[in-house]
């Protein structure tokens, strides 16, 4: 076994990770949202103004934020965690034993989700670090096979299996999972797929691999893809430097390329230190009170478009992209957009900026698909750009500071860092919603009598408020709870269905190995990326029985449907690169869902309905639900 390599990223405890709560308060200062925190790129870029004309006098309010010496929170001074992270390793290592030992799938799923969110602590770490030796170590038994007896298509120079895979009968290029289904079938539960661009590349669709796999990479997970994201920001930095412009120093991209895009030193440092603020429940349910307005006017838009036969038109998909950027605004911008509007003239802001958003996220997922851009300017990396510059406008908002004056307060985090990871929100938070909720409704109108339990559960635990509140959605969470149990099964019961595993919305998790890992018997060469692809995972009666139907009761505690191992379902990944959107969509998600089914039943009688892959994976059909008034 190779030796283990000190971590190779900052294992420090984040700069002012503590947690805090908030009361809500009235904020004296000046926030400043997203289309005109935007601006800022556009300022940097080579066709701008020149740096006298930098920055407009309203951009001053955040400087004087970024040089505020006490940290505050909404004017609030520091308070006691919320959530411990765990005294001892001991913590961590009884837990895992937990998992090794069988124990119910609900049980380690609890461990799993309070160990991503105290696995920046370093204690944690370094408790990560010993056991990453056990995980690299393998199964016990006969020594690993090497990479080269992989099993999986017939792989070319450079074409990878591309010819292969053009040719397979199951080839679909909307549903690639379809695909990978039959050579799992023809290959077995691990196999090599190299693409072009892409060698090196290994399926797992083992829960043990898939442990080992966030085990062995957990100290620095190297995401692989979005390189023509980092690649726009890195040219957009490097040609203000190039037009003597200058590149004062915290400026956009100056440090590196955001979260999404960044591996190692450059993502962790950004990473542990937003992470504290946006998973945050205090600071989460600041958003509520707008994040319901949304829902409500999403419910009256719903009204307003049904026929008379109470479906939607054809056009619904869009209505629910439009919810999801509006909601998601909430935080990221900190204000309305008036997306839903009937008259969107009447709003040019937003009429502007939804075709942007969506420009942005088409021509992201052709460039990240197709990587001809690297040899010449393509048209879809031209489109990204264009997207990409026009959504770095900045400026202010008199309204309250939240989540920006949080980040903006925080050492170690530059202007151009917290503008950057505002930037990734609205790229990753709007498609996923989205398509989160269509799956979800889709669902729940195909399963009537689970629509019914969960209407039940609404009407007893929530009712038709005029206000959500923070107690309203944890009593949903927790209605289980007050039952029978602890929080986190019944949390993890809600997330399977609005995450759900029949339809899931991230079409896996990949990594590229930093040590040799044996994976299925095989000693994977460090260096190599491996993927867990969801449906693959997801759809395995062995793992899930009856995988296909949708039994969100499956994950009750005693379910003799349970999934037999913790790592089958992890909807939000697992470890510090897991979704940090996850709380916000958690809310999001459970607004909309209490105001629809506060009023309607959902229908839908149309064909049914299959997965296509984008970004991520996204219905196949037009919305055509129908929404009937309960009463
Ligand atoms: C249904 C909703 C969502 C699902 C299922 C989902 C799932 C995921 C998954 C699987 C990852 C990859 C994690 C990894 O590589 O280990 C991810 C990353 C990420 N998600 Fe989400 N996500 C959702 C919503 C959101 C929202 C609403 C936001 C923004 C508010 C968001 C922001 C992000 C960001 C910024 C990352 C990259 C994190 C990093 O690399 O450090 N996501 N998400």
């Amino acid at each position: 076994m190779k030796p283990l390599h000190p971590p190779p990223i900052h294992s420090s405890p984040p700069a002012g990770s503590t947690h805090h709560s908030h009361r809500s308060v009235s904020h004296p200062s000046t926030s400043v949202y997203f289309n005109r925190v935007l601006l800022i790129t556009t300022l940097c870029h080579p066709h701008s103004p020149s740096p006298a004309s930098f920055h407009p006098p309203s951009f001053h309010p955040l400087s004087t934020l970024l040089t505020t010496p006490t940290r505050r929170y909404g004017g609030l001074t520091h308070t006691k965690p919320t959530r411990e992270a765990p005294s001892s390793p001991v913590h961590f290592g009884r837990s895992l034993e937990d998992v090794a030992a069988g124990r119910p799938y609900l049980e380690a799923y609890e461990v799993i989700e309070d160990f991503a969110d105290v696995l920046l602590d370093e204690e944690a770490m370094a408790t990560e670090r010993a056991f990453r030796g056990d995980a690299a170590r393998g199964p016990p038994g006969a020594p690993p096979l090497p990479a080269a007896l992989l099993p999986g298509p017939k792989s070319w120079p450079l074409l990878g299996c591309l010819p292969y895979m053009l040719r397979h009968p199951a080839f679909d290029p909307n549903r690639v999972y379809l695909f990978w289904q039959a050579v799992t079938q023809e290959f077995g539960p691990i196999f090599r797929k190299d693409m072009p661009g892409h060698p090196n590349l290994v399926f797992i669709t083992d829960p043990g691999d898939v442990f080992t796999m966030f085990h062995t990479t957990m100290l620095n997970p190297v995401r692989p893809g979005m390189t023509s994201l980092k690649k726009i920001r890195e040219d957009t930095h490097k040609e203000r430097e190039k037009g003597g412009r200058g590149c004062p120093a915290g400026d956009l991209f100056c440090n590196g390329a955001g979260i999404l895009a960044e591996q190692g030193e450059k993502w962790w440092r950004v990473r542990r230190r937003v992470q504290r603020p946006i998973t945050d429940q205090d600071i989460i349910s600041r958003f509520l009170p707008d994040m319901d307005e949304v829902a409500k006017t999403f419910v009256r838009r719903i009204r307003n478009l049904r026929d008379r036969n109470n479906e939607m038109p054809h056009t619904f998909k869009n209505e629910i992209y439009k919810w999801s950027l509006e909601s998601l605004a909430t935080v990221a911008l900190e204000r309305r957009l008036n997306c839903l509007e009937d008259d969107l003239q009447a709003s040019p802001e937003s009429a502007r900026l939804i075709p942007l958003a969506k420009q942005l996220l088409e021509a992201l997922h052709e460039t990240e698909n197709v990587k001809l851009w690297q040899y010449f300017p393509t048209a879809s990396i031209t489109r990204l750009k264009e997207a990409h510059d026009v959504f770095s406008e900045g400026g202010e908002d008199p309204r309250r500071p939240s989540l920006l004056e949080t980040l903006l307060a925080t050492p170690g985090l530059t202007r151009g860092d917290v503008l950057t990871f505002l930037i990734d929100l609205l790229a990753t938070g709007i498609d996923t919603t989205s398509h989160a909720v269509s799956h979800m409704l889709y669902l729940l109108a195909r399963n009537p009598e689970v629509q019914s339990r969960l209407i039940n559960e609404v009407d007893a635990e929530v009712g038709k408020p005029e206000h959500l509140l923070p107690e309203h959605i944890a009593s949903l969470s927790y209605a289980k709870a007050k039952i029978h149990f602890p929080y986190h099964i019944s949390l993890s019961y809600h997330i399977s269905w609005f995450f759900n595993r029949v339809m899931p919305v991230g079409v896996g998790i990949i990594r590229r190995l930093n040590q040799d890992t044996v994976l299925g018997g095989y000693l994977v060469p460090k260096g190599w990326q491996v993927v867990a692809p969801t449906m693959l995972i997801n759809h395995q009666d062995s793992i899930f029985p009856r995988a296909k139907e949708f039994l969100p009761e499956r994950f009750l505690r005693g379910s003799p449907l349970a999934p037999t191992h913790p790592y089958a379902f992890l909807p939000f990944s697992f470890g510090t690169r897991m979704c940090i959107g996850r709380r916000v969509a958690y809310q999001e998600i459970m607004c909309l869902l209490i105001r629809i089914l506060n009023e309607f039943t959902v229908d839908y009688k149309h064909e049914d309905m299959h997965l296509v892959n984008k970004l991520g994976y996204g219905p196949s059909h037009p919305l055509r639900f129908t929404f009937s008034d309960r009463n």
